[in-house]
Order: C-alpha cells, then structure tokens, then sequence
C-alpha cells in the first residue's frame, strides 16, 4: 500500500500531513507511529489527517507521534490552514472543525492567524499554572530557560501527580520583556522536546498574564524553533477569549510511502 505525503512545519513543530478527504488512511498507532519515526519512516512530531467536514470547510484529525489520537495541536492546526489553502480548498480565511470545536483561520503570505478555544479556567500557585488552551499545559516561570533539563524534568512532571498517565505538556518559560517570553516545551505523546508547541505558546502567554509577570494582551514569544505571537481579551469573569495564535507554517517537502 502507498500514499501521497506532505511534510509542513510551524516555527520548527513539524508534521506528517495526509489528504484523507477519501477517507481511506489506514488509521492505526503501529502506522501512524512508524511515519513519525524519523528513522524508519518520514518523521514527524505528529501526523494530521486532513478529512472533508459536512460543517466546515475540512476537519483536522490529530495524532501524536506516538501514534495515538490526541487533543488540539496549535502548530498543527496553522499547518493544516495552510495545507488547504495549498490544495486549493479555501481562500484567506476558513473555518475548520478540530477536537476541541471549530477553529476561525486568516491565511497571510508569510503567517497564519489561528484562533483558538476560549480558555474558562487557570490554575496558578506558587510553583505553576495549568491551564487547557485546546490541550493541557503545565507551565513554569524559570530565570533561564536554556539551562532547564527540559527532557528530566519534563517527563518527571509530565507523569506525575496530579496528572500521571492522561498527563500534561510541561512548559519552561523565561519572560524576557514587558510583552515576551521565551519557552522550552516537553510534549506529552512526543516524550521529548519539541522545538515549539503551539497550545503551549498559547498557555504560556496567558499564564504570564494571569500571574502579572506581563501585563500586555498581545505578547511575542520565542521558541526554540521559531518565533509566535499570541493576543486575546480577559473578561471580567476571569475567562480568555477572542485568543489568537500567529506565526509562520510552512510546506517542506511530499512524497509517496510504501507501507
Ligand atoms: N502533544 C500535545 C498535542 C500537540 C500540541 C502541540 N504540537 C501544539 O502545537 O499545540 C498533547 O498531546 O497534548
């Protein structure tokens, strides 16, 4: 059996993109998790089916590299936009339906605007806050981000309690200006570091907010891979809304796979 593949890449978050529009994709971990592997299969930190929608322009199916379905990917989803609009289904802006609900998208030349699930809820502490921007982020504040051992101690907190094994993506951030930030990520279903995680960008921006590390409602943040940008409005319930995640996605290469 083969298929056509695409490969894209937001701010270095890079994934196996497959036109399923037929419906055909022989969904399964074992497969999925080999096309992900970056050596015995096309590598990948996640792959996305992209599938007709009676509702919306396309859905997004997302699956982590490990193989398993997962819950929204920011990156991914910006990606995804900018494979439809390659294809030629849609113009400069879309809607599309992800896990978490329908997703507005504005295309750019360079960028891609995605907006993204209100957040209701941010549990902050003295240690960390955790909060769901469309998947569950744990986030830290640290003095410098390029010494954290993201791998020990991301995978530490990622299984531990109170999350054990549904777990959590466990963010590093380092505010670096009155409206940015720089972050390190470990993703949960990757096991590892990624060079950037959209929903992870996005929590890591409201929850410098919540805390009053930064007080700007549009905030640039740095990753590893690349650069993002992240806006929204509190309301005075103490929700996010109207949230905004910007940055560059990009096709890379395509190709048929034999499996
Ligand atoms: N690994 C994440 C999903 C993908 C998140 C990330 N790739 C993004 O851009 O949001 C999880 O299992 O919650």
């Amino acid at each position: 059996m083969s298929f056509n593949f695409y490969k894209y890449q937001g701010a270095g978050n890079d994934f196996v993109m497959i036109d399923d529009r037929n419906q055909t994709f022989p969904v399964s971990e074992e497969t999925i998790a080999k096309l992900c592997n970056r050596y015995f299969g096309i590598g990948g930190d996640g792959l996305i089916l992209l599938q007709n929608d009676a509702e919306s322009d396309f859905k997004m199916v997302y699956f982590n590299s490990d193989g398993r379905e997962s819950t929204m990917c920011g990156n991914g989803g910006r990606c995804v936009v900018r494979f439809a609009h390659n294809l030629g289904l849609i113009q400069n802006e879309t809607k599309f339906h992800a896990i978490d609900g329908i997703h507005e998208a504005i295309i750019e030349e360079d960028k891609i605007h995605l907006k993204m699930t209100d957040v209701l809820e941010v549990f902050a502490n003295m240690d960390f806050v955790f909060l769901n921007t469309g998947s569950p982020h744990h986030v830290e504040f640290v003095k410098n981000v390029e010494k954290v051992d993201v791998q020990k101690i991301g995978a530490r907190i990622r299984s531990g309690e109170p999350y054990f094994e549904e777990g959590t993506n466990v963010n590093f951030i380092e505010i670096t200006g009155n409206n940015s930030l720089s972050i390190r990520t470990y993703e949960r279903g990757v096991e590892g570091e990624t060079l950037a995680c959209g929903t992870g960008v996005t929590a890591a921006a409201i929850a410098a907010f919540e805390t009053g590390k930064l007080h700007e409602n549009e905030i640039q943040v740095k990753a590893v891979g690349g650069n993002l940008s992240v806006k929204f409005e509190r309301t005075l319930a103490g929700h996010y809304e109207n949230i905004w995640l910007t940055g560059s996605a990009e096709f890379v290469f395509k190709g048929e796979i034999y499996f």
